[in-house]
């Protein structure tokens, strides 16, 4: 099977060149392999471009099999600009690209979700737990995992013409999480680590984000479901027409984490979701008691119930069950709504130009002015290439 090899020097805290040099492109050789490409990416859509390049070139020269294997050294960015390169176009119809991760970016989301880290802070520096993927594609290359795609399309107002949509495999978000994202590549030189999300996070807990919200089935469904804690089972849901204001609004696709230790989606895993639907988290504050209006102050004085709340994901996803206050004992509402669906429709309000931002695995897009947004996991992959994980 023809093997690309590629690495992003720029992800993460920097270590992808020195990582393949000693360990990845030396066990690849350690079993008599030589790829048939190496590449180390010096500019920003680079991966994109050699994995097509190189995918085109095996696909022009034999009919079959159509399968490439890529062992990729990269975050969740460098992977999103791959898919997003390859995905639509048409003469890959039908080629499986299967991908060997090594985690050098800062989040790697979706290796972790794959490869759940034991310590979350020593995973990153343990080079055999980087080294899982490479050596599932070295010892048993039958044992993948798909990876499924979401399609995210900008919407304009009536009469002009869609942008290019954006796909993702890892998540697709608008409120805290897409602002937070905005500002943490603002961050980045400054800190390359994990940290910079949470100083990015603090900086726009207060804001809410004026939207409404249409939940979409997903094939399998007759309608979005909700996540029953009773009965610890998806339900279906009566309220699929959502108004805002939104404190949190976040779909996953493939992952349960969006860090080692910050499992946001952990239902994803514990009650496996169907191929075709995505986990979708929303915080809206007007379902909170104590908020009586949209003020400043109650902003200020919510944004205390979010950053605890959402500080449950880094306890095992405790924020799924947190409640409100009530008049009994944990008798107050569920602070977090936890649906699962085929999708969403996301309207910003006209005026709340915060609320006009989505993020793509990373990718921030603004949605146009009087336009929205609309986000649906691909059901029919037939006619496209097909994208899957080594794993253990
Ligand atoms: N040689 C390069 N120099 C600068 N930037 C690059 C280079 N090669 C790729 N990039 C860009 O680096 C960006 C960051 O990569 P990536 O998202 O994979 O890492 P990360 O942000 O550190 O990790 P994660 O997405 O897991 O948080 C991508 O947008 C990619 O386009």
């Amino acid at each position: 099977m023809p093997l690309i090899v590629v690495w992003n020097p720029a992800c993460g805290d920097r270590t992808a060149e020195p990582f393949f040099e000693s360990h990845v492109l030396p066990l690849l050789s350690s079993h008599g392999i030589t790829p048939d490409s190496v590449v180390e990416t010096t500019h920003e859509g680079h991966a994109g471009e050699v994995v097509g390049g190189f995918v085109q070139t095996h696909f022009a020269s034999s009919s079959s099999p159509k399968d490439i294997s890529v062992v990729l050294g990269s975050g969740d960015g460098t992977l999103h600009e791959v898919i997003n390169d390859l995905y639509l176009q048409p003469s890959l119809s039908g080629v499986k690209i299967r991908l060997a991760l090594v985690p050098c970016g800062t989040a790697n989301a979706l290796y972790s979700s794959f490869f759940p880290p034991p310590a979350p802070d020593a995973a990153l520096k343990d080079t055999e737990y980087k080294l899982k993927s490479v050596r599932a594609f070295l010892e048993d290359r039958g044992k993948v995992a798909p990876v499924s795609i979401s399609v995210t399309q900008f919407k304009k107002p009536r009469g002009d013409e869609d942008k290019k949509p954006v796909l993702s495999a890892v998540v697709t978000s608008t409120s805290l999480h897409a602002a937070l994202l905005n500002d943490s590549e603002k961050l980045r030189e400054q800190y390359p680590g994990l940290e910079r999300f949470k100083i990015a996070a603090e900086r726009n807990a207060k804001k809410w984000f004026k939207a409404r919200v249409k939940l979409l089935p997903s094939p399998s469904q007759a309608t979005p479901e909700i996540y029953d804690p009773a009965s610890n089972s998806f339900i279906p849901s009566s309220d699929t027409e959502l108004v805002g204001p939104f404190a949190y609004f976040l779909s996953t696709l493939n992952v349960d984490r969006l860090e080692p230790a910050f499992l946001i989606t952990p239902l994803s895993r514990s009650i496996p979701a169907p191929a075709g639907s995505t986990d979708v988290v929303i915080i809206r504050p007007t379902r909170s008691p104590s908020v009586q209006a949209d003020t400043q102050e109650e902003r200020e004085a919510f944004a205390k119930t979010t950053w605890e709340v959402m500080g449950g994901a880094y306890q095992g996803g405790a924020h799924v069950k947190a409640r409100y206050p009530g008049e009994g004992e944990d008798e107050g509402p569920r602070v977090v709504e936890y649906f699962r669906c085929g999708g969403w429709e996301w309207h910003p309000h006209q005026e709340d130009g915060d609320a006009h931002l989505v993020c793509t695995d990373g990718l921030i897009s603004r949605i146009d002015e009087g336009g929205w947004a609309e986000s649906r996991v691909e059901t029919e992959p037939a006619g496209r290439p097909g994208f899957e994980l080594y794993v253990a």
